[in-house]
């Protein structure tokens, strides 16, 4: 289906275009896609049958909705009885339904989902056969690598900024807006990315002074404005505020590979259980005697 996408519908949209700007997933009228998930799917839906090939490809683009290959698809890829296709492509179905149940099962951390949990998302899901049975998709469950430079979860919650149970505020004042619970959190969660434009550090210091950037190693996410990628959305990230005494949030640097290719991100972990309403904090390792005293009249640096 990607391949579809990109052959067809990107090529299409961007032909106009004299620069792609950053844009990378786009909709028909090559405006940037702020919510790919969603639009995917509208794709799925739309096509009119499942690409077939060869092989475990045989059912690329296959989806927990699509629909069996026919007849003519099969013999067209070679296959001469339909019957035998048709039993495989049941099973990868089955398997793309079982991962499909178990990414949205799983707890924010990726821990094992329960029994009931599991049994939550198939009934929402409506399938009336080859449905995973709940032991299977719990059986299915395999514990994430560290870093998890795989986990199609915490890909997704970038891609599409769909972090749950956060919210901004406005506390007014010289602090400004930050960023609350909305709903409780464990010691460990992964709670948001700091989302921005990844620059080198040197490109950081070049531009203009900004309160919305993060260096780390000899990297900066500058996110003063709002990033190409969701055009439309305040990310949380640039809104945590700070706390040296009491951080609840810490920054940890992972290496992940995302459909266009591996890059860095910063995601925040919760340091302990977060009630709802409880601001998020984290330490932003600056004191008011940092950098010469150059923040000598901020009291907040040190609280
Ligand atoms: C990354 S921004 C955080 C979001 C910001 N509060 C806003 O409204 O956009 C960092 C800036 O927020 C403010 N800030 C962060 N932590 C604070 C705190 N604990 N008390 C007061 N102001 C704070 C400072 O002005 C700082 O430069």
């Amino acid at each position: 289906m990607l391949e579809c996408y990109f052959c067809h519908v990107r090529a299409e949209a961007t032909k106009r275009l004299t620069s792609e700007q950053g844009r990378f997933f786009v909709d028909c009228g090559a405006n940037p896609l702020t919510n790919l998930y969603a639009d995917l799917q509208r794709l799925r839906k739309n096509l009119p049958t499942p690409p077939v090939s060869l092989g475990r490809q045989v059912f690329g683009g296959l989806s927990c909705l699509s629909a069996p290959p026919s007849k003519r698809l099969c013999v067209g890829a070679g296959f001469t009885a339909h019957r035998p296709l048709y039993r495989k492509w049941r099973n990868v179905q089955l398997l793309e339904r079982t991962s499909y149940i178990l990414s949205q099962a799983m707890g924010r951390q990726a821990t094992q989902p329960t029994e009931e949990a599991v049994r939550r998302a198939l009934t929402k899901e409506g399938w009336v056969n080859n449905t995973p049975s709940v032991q299977d998709v719990v059986r299915g469950w395999v514990a994430p690598r560290d870093p998890p430079t795989c986990s199609r979860s915490l890909i997704r919650s970038i891609s599409e900024q769909s972090w749950r149970g956060l919210a901004v505020r406005d506390f007014g004042g010289e602090k400004g807006k930050g960023v609350v619970a909305t709903c409780p959190m464990d010691k460990g969660d992964v709670v948001c990315d700091y989302h921005g434009t990844l620059i080198s550090q040197a490109e950081g210091r070049r531009r203009e002074d900004s309160i919305y950037r993060f260096y780390f190693q000899e990297l900066c996410i500058d996110a003063s404005s709002r990033c190409d990628c969701h055009p439309e959305v305040d990310t949380y990230g640039r809104f945590l505020n700070h706390s040296r005494k009491r951080p609840n949030l810490k920054p940890k640097r992972f290496d992940l590979t995302f459909p266009d290719g591996p890059r860095p991100v910063l995601v925040f972990f919760a340091m302990q259980n977060i009630k709802v309403g409880e601001e998020l904090l984290w330490d932003y390792g600056m004191t008011r005697t940092s950098f010469g005293g150059e923040g000598k009249d901020l009291a907040w640096l040190d609280m």
